[in-house]
This record gives structure tokens, sequence and C-alpha cells, in this order.
């Protein structure tokens, strides 16, 4: 058997006995006699024949005697026209076309028509078919016919007749012609030829014979051989006898040869199957890696995404934390810092100021509710703020300047005695009347000032500064009393 594709050329050789078998008839009595033994047959029987000396397993010579499938052919034409066949051996096809030309052999039984020959040839009927193949190496890929040679040499018996074939329908193929298929099987083993074409049979039995396991039948070679007995243009009359012959031919005897000549075996081919699992499950894992890479970098756009909005987000936590902090420690209208703050850091801090001199200064603002009265809760706002803005402008760096509550401010003087306190009320009334206010409104505050006492608490000493407040108020306003 050959191979195990669909297309296989068991099936070809199936065609082929079924061909066969359409050509066969019923039998008549003739004999065939071999070169041996033709001294005894009448003159008008004996019909001198050539054969290709070297074309197994159609025919070829073996120890001087005819083989092959066209021997077992030429039997049954004598077994069935009564005709004997004598051979005249020859070393070559060409020398076997050489004599008939010249008409020392009258008839070669295995050959294909063409134009070439019809010159000096007569052809029996077709008794014979069998398919062409392209020949090449294991390694090379398979070829769909002549038009996928493509730049590749092809190696073709001389005279066979695929050279004409060739010539007339693929002109632009590289050919090598070679004096048999035996050694254009060889040329194609040993690298020197790409591509042997040539019978499907008797490359089989070549390749088997010769051990050419590195060869494959790489495809189709053209159309079939369609084989026919030749006979020389001089003998139209051997040629009926021969028709004739052929036509009783049965069934069971084209298959009988067929069985006897037929031992095509097994040509390891690429298991193309396999590869396309493989290749299936390749593609597949790759598609898998494709899909985790797409889905991964999806994954990871999205984390990145996610991240960059937690930190945002955290960024705006910070943000509100800081602006909590702020507000916690500030007021909101004039942002000088609230009482909380004066609080957590004067009152509960009193020993940081005990190495040192430090006072307190309490400002309120006079006659404030006059100014919400007659400009409004918005502009008196306003000037809460720009009097927070003069005390800010007045006092030191080290200084702290808090909104007590209301239009009452206090000022926390680091390193200052009371008499440096007092100054700095003046200065800030001063500053205070020097000082822009909206809607042009006067603005003036009463100050009341104290000095921390060396065994005082910053609370006794704060209402010793309120009580100095009163009394400036009471004093008229816009002025300053010490505690
Ligand atoms: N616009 C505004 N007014 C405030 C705010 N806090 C307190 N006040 C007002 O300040 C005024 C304080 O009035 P009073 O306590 O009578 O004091 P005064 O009018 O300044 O009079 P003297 O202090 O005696 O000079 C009130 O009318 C309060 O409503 C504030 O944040 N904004």
């Amino acid at each position: 058997m050959f191979n195990r594709k669909g297309l296989t050329l068991l099936g070809t050789l199936q065609i082929f006995v079924l061909i066969c078998i359409a050509y066969g008839l019923a039998p008549t009595a003739f004999a065939y006699a071999q070169a041996a033994n033709s001294a005894n047959l009448k003159e008008d029987h004996v019909v001198r024949y050539c054969v290709d000396p070297d074309w197994l397993p159609y025919e070829a010579i073996i120890d001087g005697r005819h083989t092959g499938i066209s021997s077992d052919y030429l039997s049954l034409l004598t077994k069935y026209t009564g005709l004997s066949f004598v051979l005249v051996p020859t070393s070559s096809w060409r020398q076997t076309l050489a004599l008939l030309q010249q008409g020392e052999c009258e008839l070669t039984p295995m050959l294909n028509q063409t134009p070439k020959r019809d010159r000096y040839l007569l052809f029996s009927d077709v008794f014979f078919k069998s398919p062409n193949v392209l020949v090449s190496l294991k390694t090379e890929p398979f070829l769909q016919g002549f038009e996928h040679i493509g730049q590749r040499s092809l190696a073709i018996p001389r005279d066979y007749r695929l050279v004409e074939y060739i010539q007339q329908y693929y002109p632009g193929i590289d050919t090598v012609l070679t004096q048999s298929e035996r050694e254009g099987l060889q040329k194609v083993a040993k690298g020197e030829v790409d591509v042997f074409v040539g019978s499907m049979f008797s490359v089989n039995a070549y390749i088997q014979q010769q051990g050419l396991t590195s060869l494959k039948i790489a495809g189709w070679g053209g159309p079939e051989d369609e084989l026919r007995i030749g006979v020389i243009d001089s003998k139209q009359a051997l040629l009926t006898q021969i028709n004739a012959g052929l036509a009783q031919i049965t069934h069971a005897d084209h298959i009988a040869i067929y069985k006897k000549w037929h031992n095509i075996t097994v040509i390891e081919d690429i298991d193309y199957s396999v590869i396309y699992q493989v290749l299936a499950a390749l593609g597949g894992f790759i598609l898998f890696l494709l899909y985790r890479t797409v889905s991964m970098a999806k994954y990871n756009h999205h984390l990145s995404a996610k991240n960059k909005q937690m930190q945002k987000l955290q960024h705006e936590l910070e943000q509100k934390n800081s602006d909590l902090d702020f507000f916690a420690q500030h007021d909101p209208l004039t942002k000088l810092y609230n009482r909380h703050y004066f609080n957590q850091t004067f009152l509960n801090d009193e020993r940081s100021y005990r190495n040192d001199c430090v006072s307190l200064i309490i400002i309120d603002i006079d006659y404030f509710k006059a100014i919400n009265d007659m400009y409004g809760h918005a502009i008196g706002d306003k000037v809460l703020v720009q009097v927070a803005q003069v005390l800010q402008a007045s006092v030191r760096d080290g200084d702290v300047v808090a909104r007590w509550g209301g239009e009452e401010f206090v000022i926390v003087c680091k390193h200052l005695d009371l008499q440096g306190a007092a100054d700095l009320s003046q200065r800030i009334a001063k500053d205070l009347t020097q000082f822009s206010f909206q809607n042009n409104i006067k603005v003036t505050c009463s100050f009341g000032v104290a000095e921390l006492g060396e065994s005082e608490t910053i609370q006794t000493c704060f209402e010793r500064a309120d009580s100095a407040l009163f009394k400036a108020k009471q004093s008229g306003r816009n002025t300053y009393c010490c505690a």
C-alpha cells in the first residue's frame, strides 16, 4: 500500500485494476515463446520485438530474458492470437527505439503514444494505465504537480513520453535528462537533482530495490501513462491481430498480472495530522498567553487607576485633615488663633514663660454694636477682619494674637514687661487711627494690660488684664489701662 492520505496511491491502484478490467475480454489461443525456442516457430507467426531493458515492473531484460508486466501480456497475446514473440535484446530504451525505427524490431509491448512516435509506429488500444509521480527527498515539501516545481530541477529519463510532454506544456522547467529511471532516482537521492518524474510502479520498485529510503513520492506527475503496444508502421495487419488479441484478455487475466507485479509498500510520509494537532495546541497556548497578557494588562491598568484614585483620595484626606487642624486652631473670620488654641498653648503651658517676662493685652473694639447697627453685620465682619490685620501687623513675630470672642482680642507679648506692653497698646491705638477701615469707619479700641507676676497663674494675670480693660472702657474708651 502506498500512502495514508485521502487521495492515495492505493486508490489509484484500485482505479488501475478497474481500468484493466475494462479492457479485459474473452481469450483466444496464441502461443508465446522466448528467443531460446523461437527457431521451431513458423516464420509468419514470429514477431521480433524489443523492450525497455530497465523498467521494472513494466518490463526489463534480466539474464537475457524478458520479464515484467509486458512479458505477461505477450504471453496472453500468444495464447489468444497464436503469434510467437522473439526478443531482440537491447541495452537501453534509446536503442530499442532506434531498432524499431530501423525495422530490426517489429513491436515493442508497452509504451505511450506520442506525436514523435506516431511517425514510425502504429499503436494498439490502451491495455494498461498507470500514474506518473514526482519523487523528491523527504525533507522537501509535497508538490501538487508540475506547476509547483518552480525553480527546482526535474530529472526525466531520456526518450520518455514525459520529455515531450514537459517540453510542450512546461518549457520553463529546468529538466535534466537521465539514461534511465534508476539513474534519475539516484540523482535525487544524492541531491544532484531536486525532483524526479516517473511511472509510479517502476519508481516504487526502484526505491525498494535500491533502498533509497531518503526519497518520497512528492506528488502526481502529469497525466497518467496510457500504455499500448507499438507496432512498426509497415505491420498494419499485425496491429489488427494484436488489437484482436488484447480484446480477448479477461478481467481475471488483468487482475492476475496486477497481483503478480504490484508490490507497492508504504513510503513513510510526514504525518501532517500530528503536525496540525501540535500547531493547534501551540496556537491555543499562544492564544491563552495572549488572553492572559491582555487580561493582566487590563487588570494592571485598572489597578494603577485605582492606585491613582487612592492617592488622590489620600491627598484630599490629608488636605481635609490639615484644614480641620487649621480650623480647630483658627478663627474662621479673622484667621487669627482662636480661644481654644490660646488656652492650649498659653494657659496650659505657663511654665515656659516663668524664666522671662511676659505680658497680656486684652483688646476690645469700642462701640462695635453701633458699627453693626449702622452699617450691617457684614460690614461689621469686615471691620473685625481689618482690626485683626492691624493687630497682626503691629506685634512682633514671636507674639501670639488671638480672637478671644466677639469683638475682643488678646495678645501674648513674650519678653515684654508691663511698660513695653503699654507702649505696644499705644502703638496699636495709633495704627488703628491711621488705618483706612471699610466705609471710612473710625475704629478705636480699649486695652487692658497686665504683666505675669512671678508666682501668679496665667489665669489670674488674665483676670487682671480683663479688669484693666474694664477700667479703660470706663475711662472713656480708646485708651489703655495697666493692672
Ligand atoms: N459683625 C459682627 N458682630 C459681632 C461679632 N461678634 C460679636 N459681635 C457684636 O459685637 C457687639 C458687641 O456689643 P457690646 O458688647 O454691646 O459692646 P460695644 O457695642 O462694643 O460697646 P463697648 O464694648 O462697651 O464699647 C454686639 O452687637 C455683637 O453682636 C461678629 O463676629 N461679627
